[in-house]
């Protein structure tokens, strides 16, 4: 017998009471119009339930139907019911509601983990209805855990299930590669954590080579870990000062991990220029205290290996960016913070064979796929805010929203059909959130769903105290917890509750398999491609443009401002010469950015009105000129 919230479940994964609620909904039919129509429904009717409520049947679609490019939504029948009537008469009646809440818990004992749908307003209907799709998710599933290449347009296996169950993995290669990778994360962490010679990690790397580490850091890192950690995660040169200068003379004993699957991006090869720049002006030798985590043969890897550097870790084609934590992309920054890697690995491979269930209710992934289609009329209309009331989670939805948006935000379907899927992901941490933005999300506009993620611990045994009788203040957290989920629904707001006993490397690891795994599904319900990335990019080509551009503007300046008497330029006059005046807005913001940052360039002018600008090099450079 376990607990969640209160409920105590019985020896089966999902509790099932005798008896059924919203059976009621099955006998609907159409009657007369009851209840004022909302915006998004113009029409209902209304019918009375032989039973106990008065329900409504749907008569007019969601309000994606009428968006032209978004063909293959939720198909909505006209029998189904309101999801917001039905709340509203559920709360009505808090027996049913209850009845509702205990049918469709789902609880891993082994975990401790529970899964409550129950303020989520799908029907018997629509979860029938969902039931071939569901099928179809899982035989998918199935289909690129033996190895399928379930990503056609890179031509890539996807294989992050692996990392936590290396008797998976398709070929005894792969097996002890991961094997493998795993002993040397795991021996490394030991050799550097005994020896005592490093106090500090740098991590160096951006969207999947970030997030997951920064999360699992914040989540997990013991108040003293053997060695800290720090990020740079961005081309912010004064955030990257920042962190150097956080470190002081500790740079000294700190290994850099540069992490970058690809080994080619830019961000991350600026943040391992300048910490290379600072550990030569401190006159230390990087190689030593430098660490690559990436491809064979990248760009990265071949660097490390040429400069000779104290460490390299491979990334495998088969695992993308933002299913890597399990890998030694999340697990090396992880171990060397002292934090029980295997304990991570164990929690997610519980998590995966759990998530491989065919039957959606003994499913916790598939019970938040459909719950996502269910809400967001399976074309993302409504946005999914994760609220964690946990300090130490807060990074989950950071971490959740490159997993959840790089997957599923497509332009195209399977089938070539323009979709531009997504779901929007946002959220900190409750309660400090309810002193933010709830009370949009009580009252204002109804774009979302929200996600509580509960901890049932407070803190660890022993520690509380009442800081008035009989109340703690883990007692307050939760209260908050609770009462922003009734007030939300009190107002049709929807919301799916997570809930673990405490954030350990176990419940850590579940969580993120969980995700993955409910992901990968929803993406099949929505039959689009989770594991490619091709919008972004377009950002990528874009930014090499404009440095280009900028390299063309330097040029044709310095050329102007060689010639005796300087000419200054005006702005027109620079996108003339560049051979781009197309490009003129582009070219103003480069001279302002140029001018703000002491680099030679003078503008003179007033930059609130660009054509007033006239632009010359402070120095002319005769080579640059001739070479
Ligand atoms: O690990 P890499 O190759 O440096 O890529 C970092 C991130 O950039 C992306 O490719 C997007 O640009 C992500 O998918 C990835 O996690």
């Amino acid at each position: 017998m376990a607990c969640a919230s209160g409920v105590c479940t019985s020896s089966s994964s999902t509790f099932k009471p005798e008896q059924v609620i919203v059976r009621a909904t099955r006998t609907a039919t159409t009657a007369s119009s009851s209840l004022a129509p909302s915006p998004r429904f113009p029409r209902n009717d209304s019918v009375s339930c032989p039973n106990r409520c008065k329900l409504v049947a749907r008569s007019s679609c969601r309000s994606f139907h009428l968006r032209p490019t978004q063909s293959i939504g939720r198909e909505v029948p006209a029998n189904l019911l309101r999801p917001d009537v039905v709340q509203k008469e559920l709360e009505k009646d808090p027996v049913a509601l209850w009845r509702r809440y205990i049918d469709w818990l789902y609880q891993h004992k082994e975990l401790g983990l529970y899964l409550d749908v129950s303020r989520i307003g799908f029907t018997d209907e629509f979860v029938e209805q969902m039931e071939p799709k569901l099928q179809a998710a899982f035989r998918a599933m199935e289909e690129l855990e033996r190895g399928a290449i379930a990503n056609p347009d890179e031509g890539r296996m996807v294989g992050h299930y692996w990392l936590r169950n290396s008797r998976l993995a398709p070929t005894s290669f792969l097996l002890s590669q991961i094997d493998n990778t795993l002993e040397a994360i795991c021996k490394f962490a030991n050799d550097v954590i005994g020896a005592g010679r490093f106090t500090q990690v740098l991590s160096v790397g951006i969207g999947g080579s970030a997030l997951g580490p920064q999360f699992v850091a914040e989540a997990l890192a013991p108040d003293n870990p053997p060695l800290k950690i720090r990020f740079i995660d961005n081309t912010d040169p004064a955030g990257i000062d920042h962190q150097i200068a956080q470190l002081g003379s500790e740079l000294a004993s700190t290994l850099i991990i540069v992490i970058s699957k690809s080994g080619g991006t830019p961000e991350t090869r600026n943040g391992l220029l300048e910490v290379q720049k600072a550990f030569r002006d401190a006159g230390l030798d990087f190689s030593k205290q430098g660490v690559a985590i990436t491809q064979e043969n990248s760009l990265l890897d071949n660097t490390a290996r040429i400069e000779g550097w104290l460490a390299r870790f491979s990334m495998f084609d088969w695992v993308g960016g933002r299913t890597s934590e399990m890998s030694a992309v999340g697990l090396l920054p992880a171990a060397l913070q002292g934090i029980d890697i295997k304990e991570m690995l164990a929690g997610a491979s519980l998590m995966d064979e759990a998530t491989r269930a065919s039957v959606v209710k003994n499913n916790p992934a598939a019970l938040l796929a459909l719950c996502w289609y269910w809400a967001s009329d399976g074309v993302g209309s409504k946005d999914m805010v994760v609220l964690p009331y946990k300090d130490s989670l807060l990074l989950f939805s950071r971490y959740l929203q490159q997993l959840v948006m790089e997957s599923l935000g497509k332009e195209f379907d399977l089938n070539g059909n323009r979709v531009n899927q997504g779901l929007t992901v946002y959220g900190n941490k409750g309660s400090t959130d309810q002193h933010a933005y709830i009370q949009q999300l009580r009252e204002g506009v109804h774009n979302f769903f929200v996600t509580f993620i509960e901890v049932l611990r407070d803190r660890p045994p022993g520690h509380d105290w009442e800081l008035e009788p009989g109340v703690t203040c883990g007692d307050y957290l939760f209260g908050m917890l609770q009462g922003t989920r009734s007030a939300l629904y009190a107002n049709n707001r929807e919301s799916i509750t997570v809930t673990v006993q405490e954030v350990n490397p176990r419940s850590v690891g579940a969580l993120i398999a969980l995700y993955e795994r409910a992901v990968g599904i929803y993406a099949s319900l929505v039959n689009i491609n989770a594991y490619h990335q091709p919008g972004v990019e377009a950002g990528k080509k874009a930014a090499a443009e404009v440095l280009a551009l900028q390299k063309r503007v330097l040029a044709v300046l310095n050329e102007a401002s060689c010639k005796e008497p300087v000419e200054p330029l005006t702005v027109e006059e620079i996108a003339d010469l560049c051979h781009a005046p197309a490009d003129i807005e582009m070219i103003f913001k480069i001279v302002a950015h140029v001018a703000a940052n002491d680099r030679a360039l003078i503008a003179e002018g007033n930059c609130g009105s660009p054509k007033s600008i006239k632009v010359f090099l402070g120095e002319c450079n005769i080579e640059e000129l001739y070479t």
